[in-house]
């Protein structure tokens, strides 16, 4: 597991440095625009307007904001699902100008192959990759472990419980090792207890495995909860209202983690920035 890079460059040089910075963001929003025109004389949607911001190499990033104001858009462009009209989306110092490889996508639903087992889901993108036999068998093993379908090795998704669905999707994103995440709301239809253990099965997976991960979420105690720094949207068109760091410590206890005081404080302060928002006319799409 790689440390934590805050920072590029040579250490207290003064000379010419030669060699280009190393990039220190995995992901760089740089005044991203997006307009949709879906139709011919149909009026255009402003989704997105000058996004600007960075996600640093392993930071666990949680976006926030009322209905529509373009947060899966921003998952969608990172991903190269989505061209934007306007600036740039570079990812690990890239410009983004069609699908990115081996980034993750985790979304509500949780689309498992009907027909394959729980072992032959997750295997399946190993199989895809020409992953050596064996190779394919410990990593099976150990997500397997890992998101606690041990039991569950032979069953069907239709023989999961919704929570279990979730795991296996988790798995079978992360089996491959994809150094970039994108969650777009993926425990959304859980119930809550549900979602508080797979927020926890979550911050186990990320304290082990720490990979730069976009997690979009309605909910602020599990933005607060997961991310390394909360970006705030404006209602749509959306654009960056705050970019708050998260200064809660971790290992962190997804069960207790709201009895903190400094939970509570920033979850007033985020609050009152999404209602600030909705109280706009945030709601319509
Ligand atoms: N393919 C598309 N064509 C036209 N408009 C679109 C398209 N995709 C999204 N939009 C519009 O862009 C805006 C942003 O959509 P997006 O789904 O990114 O918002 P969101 O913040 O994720 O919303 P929610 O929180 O409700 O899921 C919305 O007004 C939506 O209707």
């Amino acid at each position: 597991m790689q440390s934590h890079h805050e920072g590029p460059g040579p250490e207290g040089s003064a000379t010419t440095v030669k060699d280009p910075a190393p990039v220190d963001h995995a992901v760089r929003f740089d005044k991203v625009s997006l307009m949709f025109r879906s139709r011919r004389n149909s009026t255009p949607v402003e989704a997105l307007h000058e996004v600007t911001f960075d996600v640093r190499e392993r930071e666990f990033c949680a976006i926030v904001g009322p209905s529509g104001c373009g947060k899966s858009t921003l998952l969608n462009l990172v991903a190269g699902l989505t061209p934007a009209t306007g600036g740039q989306v570079t990812v690990h110092g890239r410009p983004v100008t069609g699908l990115v490889p081996d980034i993750g996508y985790v979304t509500q639903d949780s689309n498992l192959l009907p027909w394959l087992t729980v072992d032959e889901n997750i295997r399946l993108p190993l199989q895809i990759r020409r992953t050596p036999a064996e190779e394919q068998d410990r990593l099976v093993d150990q997500w397997i472990t890992l998101v606690g379908l041990d039991q569950f090795r032979t069953s069907y998704p239709h023989q999961l419980s919704g929570g279990m669905q979730k795991r296996c999707s988790i798995a079978r994103t992360l089996v491959y090792d994809p150094p970039i995440l994108l969650m777009d709301e993926p425990f959304g239809a859980l119930d809550a207890m549900t979602k508080a253990v797979m927020q926890g099965t979550l911050l186990d997976i990320w304290d082990q495995h720490q990979k730069t991960v976009l997690f979009v979420t309605h909910d602020l105690s599990e933005a607060l909860t997961l991310a390394d720094r909360v970006i705030v949207m404006s209602r749509r068109p959306g654009r960056v209202k705050a970019a708050e760091p998260v200064g809660i410590p971790r290992p962190r206890d997804a069960f207790h983690i709201s009895e903190l005081r400094e939970f509570a404080e920033q979850h007033r302060v985020l609050w009152d920035m999404f209602a600030a928002e909705i109280s706009m006319g945030g709601l319509s799409k």
